[in-house]
């Protein structure tokens, strides 16, 4: 650990004003950078790109989950006066690009040339001179259709007489994708044969989706004079895209250029490649002109990754006394009707078999089995590392399921049960190392910001008087920062990200990430780590992203990485440029490097302060005329590929506290406390930001997101109509507080926190709804508590779908 700066190692939020005096050079509550031109409308999302002569692009959706293609008639269409091409499968086919590979080893339409598979797939794809012209020549396009029965339900999908999705496959019969495991079925099942007490939940986490505020879109301008392709596009992963590009379309890689602009929340679902863009791309091949393309709302929440979908069948072993022993699952894995779920290779549930949570346990078993239905895609990590949401959700209400068997306080059973600081590195049962973590404080002071005693008192008395009160406890561990090269890989691309630094001769930096933020605030988060390294002020590095003709490679940001892995990159790569500077500065001070001492900003020579050099005299004597030690070639500058050693192991202890009504079931989150440790933490402000707006995800998706369907499969959630999500009416005021266990590998100490409160706090509110409703002998519910589900539930009756 090398951070300089003195912090509490515990701390309640004290959430202070910021002043123009609060300038940290370092860590410390900077305000964004980026924000200026965000709160002043100037932001540059995909849909402000205006190309001259760019036409616009729609997409033909199917309006059937599962049927035949018998003809599409393109005739009426392409005779509208202001349509320039139709495109259809057909076509595609003709490019080799009809369909495409999958980031999961699958393949998945681009256009529908035999058969529509889910409602709303993309069937054909129209290029206008405006976006009115497109949609309108999209009725003008006729599609015979043959319908075919419809597998909707993932527990049906296996059933011998179900309709087989994917006959495109040479020789599929079934609806069956994979079957993974993880950990010892039978030391596992040794330790449950002699437990005292075993409880058992069947546990649903539903579709949802990421629903970000802007949908997804791309402008594509083929060059057909030089070749190149400039693709501007909503995407989390530049590089991973450009390389997919290149591979799969075969256009050579140095001739696309991505370019990300401002994205408006990614949130997992612009990690993948969309049907649209390569659409898009292929429009302005065919038309010689830029073909922009942007998806509407419903097009978002109908065709694009949806996340989670995951049948969990959970047990817990334990003793009368309340030691867990070990955990079990099975799961079945709704993966829509193409598998194009986004994870590292080797993990086709993702890091799922972290379901052991914060717990010591001496045996554990996860299967996970995945099936195509006629749903759309997905199965992304939304606000999630690769299925860290649904572990941590079903190890967490089984942990509750437990305290209300054995009849004891859920905060005391958590407390019982917790990995002990010296047991860290942990190895866990299935097969993880866990870097670093301090459970009980977390879990202490979270109990103490939320007076946790009081507040049972509270609900005792309130029972007394068949006032509904719940209070829901979780403690969450995370598995953020994939990864190392050795084990994770997307689509054969090791996951390791570089960085580069350069001074200016003026002693200005300039920051390049392959890594790409969505509004969680890198611009300032990066230069504040070069800052801490460098001494030189934040406001003095301009950090470049979200351009792969600028940026060095890396795999991009999802899954909590990019401080993790570019971070460390980074912090790596700027000690490179103070190396290089301590022995430019032993030169120009006419001493040796070794007698150098370093502060934040300058080295001097030891036993001598008022002799020195400050990094900026020392940029500026290496651009100049002082004669350069060897090793140093005229600049500062470095970059660095950072392949990490581990993942790193946030965690958090969150308290929920919600009133119900009898009458009608409404749920309200009258308190909600989180206590979050992401060690080191680079701008305590937007880790603050991160939190708040992860537990406003977690709430809505416990109380009212959810991506239903019919019996014919039509999509039940395709507006905010009718997938609801969270405003300030439905969320509180958030209590926080935070510890600081810093990761032991990271080169600052840093783990990631832009997923933890999605992760951690659905199930503390599930869990207080459930302790709400145990007046009524509920010891389990699914998401989303609707009111009418709640309801259902106090009437004794199974929960419907909503
Ligand atoms: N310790 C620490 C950590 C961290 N940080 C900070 O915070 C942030 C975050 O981080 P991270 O954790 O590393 O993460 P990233 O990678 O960056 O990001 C990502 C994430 O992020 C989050 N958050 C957010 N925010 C916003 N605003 N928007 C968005 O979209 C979003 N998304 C979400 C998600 S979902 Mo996935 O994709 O599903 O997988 S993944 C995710 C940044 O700025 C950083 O720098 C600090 O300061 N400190
Ligand atoms: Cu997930």
């Amino acid at each position: 650990m090398t951070t300089t700066e003195e912090r509490p190692v515990q701390a309640r939020e004290a959430n202070p004003a910021m002043t123009s005096a609060d300038r940290p050079i370092g860590f410390g509550r900077v305000q964004r950078k980026e924000d200026p031109r965000f709160i002043r409308g100037k932001g540059r999302y995909l849909d402000d790109i205006v190309l001259p002569g760019m036409l616009y692009g729609a997409v033909l959706r199917s309006p059937l989950a599962h049927a035949r293609i018998v003809s599409i008639d393109t005739t009426e269409a392409l005779a509208h006066p202001k349509v320039h091409a139709v495109i259809t499968g057909k076509d595609l086919e003709g490019l080799n690009l009809a369909w495409a590979p999958t980031l999961s080893a699958d393949v998945m339409a681009i256009l529908a040339t035999d058969k529509v598979r889910f409602q709303g797939q993309e069937v054909a794809f129209v290029v206008a001179d405006d976006r009115y012209s497109a949609r309108d020549a999209l009725e003008l396009i006729d599609v015979e259709y043959e319908e075919l029965p419809p597998v909707i339900d993932a527990r049906r999908a296996m059933d011998p007489g179900a309709a087989v999705i994917r006959d495109d496959l040479e020789g599929r019969t079934d609806n069956h994708i994979f079957d993974w495991e993880a950990g010892d079925a039978a030391a596992t099942a040794a330790v449950f044969a002699r437990a005292d007490v075993v409880v058992s939940e069947e546990v649903v986490y539903p579709r949802v989706h990421p629903a970000p505020m802007e949908t997804c879109g791309a402008v594509a301008d083929y060059d057909p004079i030089d070749g190149k392709l400039t693709l501007y596009e909503t995407t989390q992963a530049p590089h991973a895209h450009r390389t997919l590009y290149a591979m799969v379309a075969g256009i050579p890689e140095h001739k696309i250029r991505i370019i990300a602009g401002d994205i408006g929340g990614g949130f997992g679902n612009k990690v993948g490649i969309y049907p649209g863009y390569v659409c898009a791309v292929v429009g302005s091949i065919v038309t010689g002109k830029p073909v922009k393309w942007v998806e509407d709302r419903s097009e978002n929440l109908m065709s694009t990754s949806f996340a989670r979908d995951y049948i969990m069948q959970g047990e817990v072993a334990a003793t009368r006394e309340g030691k867990i022993l070990a955990v079990r699952t099975k799961v079945l894995a709704d993966h829509g009707a193409f598998n194009a779920t986004a994870q590292p290779t080797k993990y086709p549930a993702g890091f799922f078999s972290i379901f052991t949570g914060s717990y010591d346990l001496e045996a554990a078993h996860c299967s996970v089995t995945g099936v195509y239905t006629n749903k759309a895609p997905g199965g992304v990590a939304y606000a999630c590392s690769f299925r860290v949401t649904e572990a941590v959700y079903l190890v967490e209400r089984m942990v509750d399921v437990l305290a209300a068997e054995l009849n004891m306080d859920p905060a005391e059973l958590r407390l019982k049960n917790f990995i002990r600081p010296e047991q860290f590195p942990y190895p866990n049962k299935t097969g993880w190392e866990y870097d670093s973590g301090d459970y009980e404080p977390t879990m202490r002071m979270a109990m103490d910001i939320a007076g946790y005693p009081e507040l049972r008192r509270e609900q005792a008395e309130k029972r007394a008087r068949g006032e509904l009160m719940g209070i829901g406890v979780s403690f969450f561990t995370e598995t953020v920062g994939a990864g190392p090269r050795k084990h994770m890989d997307i689509v054969g691309l090791g996951m390791n990200d570089g960085a580069e630094v350069r001074v200016h001769p003026t002693g200005k930096a300039v920051v390049r990430l392959s890594v790409q933020t969505q509004g969680q605030g890198h611009e300032t988060t990066f230069a504040q780590i070069v800052a801490e390294e460098l001494g030189i002020p934040p406001e003095d590095i301009e950090v470049v992203h979200g351009d792969t003709d600028q940026t060095p490679f890396g795999l991009g940001t999802y899954g909590s990485r990019s401080t993790p892995v570019s971070g460390g990159a980074v912090a790596l790569a700027a000690r490179k440029v103070r190396d290089k500077a301590r022995a430019v500065a032993a030169a120009m001070l006419e001493t040796r490097p070794e007698d150098l001492e370093w502060e934040k900003g300058r080295f001097y020579v030891k036993g001598d302060p008022s002799v020195g050099k400050t990094i900026q005299e020392i940029a500026l004597g290496t651009h100049g005329t002082v004669a350069l030690p060897d090793g140093v070639d005229g600049n500062l500058d470095a970059e660095v590929t950072y392949d990490p050693p581990n993942l790193t192991f946030p965690f958090g202890a969150y308290i929920c506290v919600v009133d119900v009504d009898p009458g009608t079931g409404k749920v309200k989150v009258r308190r909600f406390v989180a206590v979050d440790d992401c060690g080191t933490r680079i701008n305590p402000m937007i880790v603050e930001g991160q939190i708040h707006g992860g537990l406003a995800d977690g709430v809505g998706m416990a109380l009212m997101e959810f991506i239903g369907f019919d019996e014919q499969g039509n999509c039940l959630g395709g507006s905010f109509m009718d997938y609801l999500i969270p405003t300030s009416m439905e969320v509180p005021d958030w209590e926080t507080g935070y510890t600081v266990t810093p990761s032991p590998h990271h080169p600052i100490g840093a783990k990631g926190i832009g997923e933890s409160a999605t992760v951690g706090s659905p199930p503390a509110v599930v869990n207080a709804v459930v302790d709400a409703l145990a007046p009524f002998g509920v010891t389990h519910m699914d998401m989303p508590c609707t009111p009418a589900r709640v309801w259902e539930a106090m009437q004794g009756r199974p929960t419907p779908p909503v």
